[in-house]
């Protein structure tokens, strides 16, 4: 990792209660840096959410920690009745439930800007965040429903940034949007976030857009990082069985690679036990 070390995961655990519970996330631990795009890949399942909720404090660490710039997280309940905590910003799949219907665009980025105006950072005005991801600023007048899934994205992308967070977490912010815009999405959102020296932990199934975009990535299967290391050592010489299928997979129409035939038991147990690897340097 190069840049400040901003989210730092150490052993964590997230489990579910139930009959039994379910163990989501089993003990992983990963870095990110400023101006760094972290990937997490992995099979649905996986785990890949129920880590991004924790780090972002929507779920609480049933053992080990998640640490932001030092400290741990705190709840987001609790951030969002004091307001005072925008280190952490987050762009989810779909835009259109992410922004709100019935108020302005420009409005709408205001509150990021005003949010890190308190922190005394440099906000940047709505029109200008909305050029900056590609959209005219004359749009802060409109309201959500004027614009097509990937312009909502650029435009929820907008309001994180505008609040200058150290870390943007995103989670498979373009599995929804057109296949034609979902490459040029990602990587406005690695610009952005290297320009303002955030961190980003980007999560997603199209492993065509990871390795363009990521510097490092972690392979999870079943709640656990199985292999990780810079994004190029990893696609240049995987050594753990379920990367080595994962990357080998034929690529589908729309950049994702996919494990064409339900893996045998016999794989999924090898898989399971073959040891973590760092693929580094
Ligand atoms: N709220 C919940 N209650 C109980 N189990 C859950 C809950 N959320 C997720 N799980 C379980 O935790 C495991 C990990 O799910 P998670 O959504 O984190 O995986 P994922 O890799 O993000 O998958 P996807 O790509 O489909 O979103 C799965 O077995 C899932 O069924």
């Amino acid at each position: 990792m190069t840049g400040t070390r901003v989210l730092d995961v150490e052993r964590l655990v997230v489990r579910y209660p139930g009959h039994p519970p379910v163990t989501a996330v089993d003990g992983v631990s990963l870095e990110v840096g400023t101006g760094r795009t972290v990937a997490l890949v992995g099979e649905s399942g996986s785990g890949k959410s129920s880590l991004a909720r924790a780090v972002v404090g929507i779920e609480r660490p049933a053992e080990g920690q998640v640490r932001f710039d030092g400290a741990p997280v705190p709840p987001l309940g609790l951030r969002r009745r004091t307001g005072a905590f925008t280190g952490i910003q987050m762009v989810f799949q779909d835009p259109s439930t992410s922004l709100n219907p019935r108020r302005r665009i420009g409005d709408q980025i205001a509150d990021g800007a005003r949010a890190a105006a308190a922190r005394g950072q440099q906000p940047g005005t709505p029109e200008e965040w909305l050029e900056r991801v590609g959209l005219p600023a004359a749009a802060v007048a409109s309201y959500p429903h004027a614009f097509s899934g990937g312009q909502k994205q650029r435009i929820a992308i907008a309001r994180a940034l505008a609040a200058r967070p150290r870390l943007l977490v995103a989670d498979e912010p373009i599995s929804a949007l057109d296949a034609s815009t979902q490459a040029s999405v990602a990587q406005l959102m690695r610009d952005l976030v290297a320009e303002i020296g955030a961190g980003m932990l980007f999560i997603s199934h199209d492993l065509a857009v990871v390795r363009r975009i990521a510097d490092d990535v972690h392979v999870m299967y079943a709640g656990r990082v199985v292999e990780s290391g810079p994004t190029d050592r990893v696609w240049a010489g995987a050594t753990h069985p379920y990367t080595r299928a994962l990357l080998a997979a034929v690529p589908e129409p729309d950049g994702a690679g996919r494990i064409p035939r339900a893996p045998s038991t016999e794989e999924r147990a090898a898989w399971a036990d073959a040891p973590a690897v760092y693929t580094g340097a």
